[in-house]
């Protein structure tokens, strides 16, 4: 019997549709000498959830998905319906999936437990970031932390499970649902982006091995509250004036943070008079940002210390959040000190 050895097709008739984000996982997961599967299951059980909800947001005006959901959230936030829809997607893939046995929620009050011991992932998610842009059509996103459980599998799940710094982490992304929806991640040896082309219903890698530009043009703060600002962010903010920087405000963090990955910038939400320790969350919102941040040779700071060396102590505790490239967050930080400094 004649056989003829496979040459890949030279042609260009056909172009390649890349890598898609299974085959990618699979490949990356085999650079682990001891690698169990569990996280790659894990990625893929959130990538499942990613293209539901990615579905719900293109349907977001209609009225079945769109306004309040009519519940107050544990930060007195009013629940948006795909805030809600998103929760349960989220939820209901990673109990499916069995590698988690814990989750940590912006829209639950308290620590949700799945009833499979087994698992041995704490995920800690902000289903749907930039809730205030549902219903304007503008990005909105997802941001998800992974660690591995401290306490033996199948014990009860601990405070120590929970309550991990995000030096810890072992994977944290984002999804961002904008004029094309992306999933970004980390597991701690570089970034990687995802474009989801949904006539194929795949990602396919789009963005290999992002690096953070070290410095940038844009900066992101609502200005709004600028009377609420110390004297140290009100200087810097005149100096990115006076270089006639760009200002962009999109008021969804995963929006801000992904143009100003790509393009280089800076994202500020400080602490202010009303929101004394800032208003986005350390466990599922600033952590994951931190780790793809820092894996991108960005920086990511409280105003004090690094994001990932902050010990958290509640659930859904607030931090002043300063991310983005490295020469810029070290810039706010050097006038930060003189400015308090002075104050001394
Ligand atoms: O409207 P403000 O005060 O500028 O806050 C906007 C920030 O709040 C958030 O919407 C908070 O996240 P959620 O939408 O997940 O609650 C961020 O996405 C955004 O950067
Ligand atoms: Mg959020
Ligand atoms: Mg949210």
């Amino acid at each position: 019997m004649k056989v003829k050895k496979y040459i890949p097709d030279q042609s260009g008739l056909a172009n390649s549709v890349g890598v898609t984000l299974d085959r990618f996982i699979k490949k990356k997961q085999d650079d682990f000498t001891f690698a169990s599967g569990e996280l790659s299951q894990l990625l893929r059980d959130i990538a499942l959830a990613a293209k539901i909800v990615n579905r719900e947001t293109n349907r977001a005006g209609l009225s079945r998905i769109s306004g309040s959901f009519g519940h107050t959230n544990i930060q007195g936030e009013d629940q948006q319906k795909l805030d809600v829809i998103a929760n349960i997607r989220f939820m209901r893939a990673l109990s499916k999936g069995g590698e988690v046995c814990a989750i940590i929620s912006e829209e639950d009050d308290e620590v949700v437990e799945f009833k499979n011991k087994s698992g041995k992932y704490v995920v800690a998610i902000d289903p749907l970031d930039g809730s205030s842009n549902i219903d304007v059509n503008v990005s909105i996103g997802t941001i998800f932390s992974i660690y591995r459980r401290v306490t033996p599998i199948g014990s009860q799940i601990r405070t120590e499970d929970i309550m991990q710094a995000g030096n810890t982490q072992v994977a944290s992304g984002y999804i961002i649902y904008g004029s094309s929806t992306m999933l970004v991640y980390t597991t701690g040896r570089g970034v990687n982006g995802f474009t989801y082309e949904p006539s194929l219903g795949e990602f396919f890698l789009s963005h290999p091995d992002m690096k953070a530009p070290q410095n940038g043009e844009i900066y992101s703060i609502n200005e709004g509250i600028y009377n609420q600002f110390d004297e140290g962010l009100k200087s810097y903010l005149q100096l990115c004036k006076s270089r006639k920087l760009c200002a962009r405000y999109i008021g969804s963090l995963v929006a801000d943070f992904h143009r100003n990955l790509l393009k280089g910038g800076i994202y500020i939400y400080p602490a202010t008079s009303s929101l004394p320790n800032g208003k986005l969350r350390l466990l599922y919102e600033a952590n994951a940002l931190a780790f793809i941040a820092e894996q991108a040779g960005a920086v990511a700071s409280n105003g004090t210390n690094r994001i990932l060396d902050v010990m958290p102590t509640s659930l859904h505790q607030r931090t002043p959040l300063i991310i983005g490239s490295k020469k810029m967050v070290d810039e706010v930080l050097a006038i930060n000190n003189k400015f308090s400094d002075q104050i001394l």
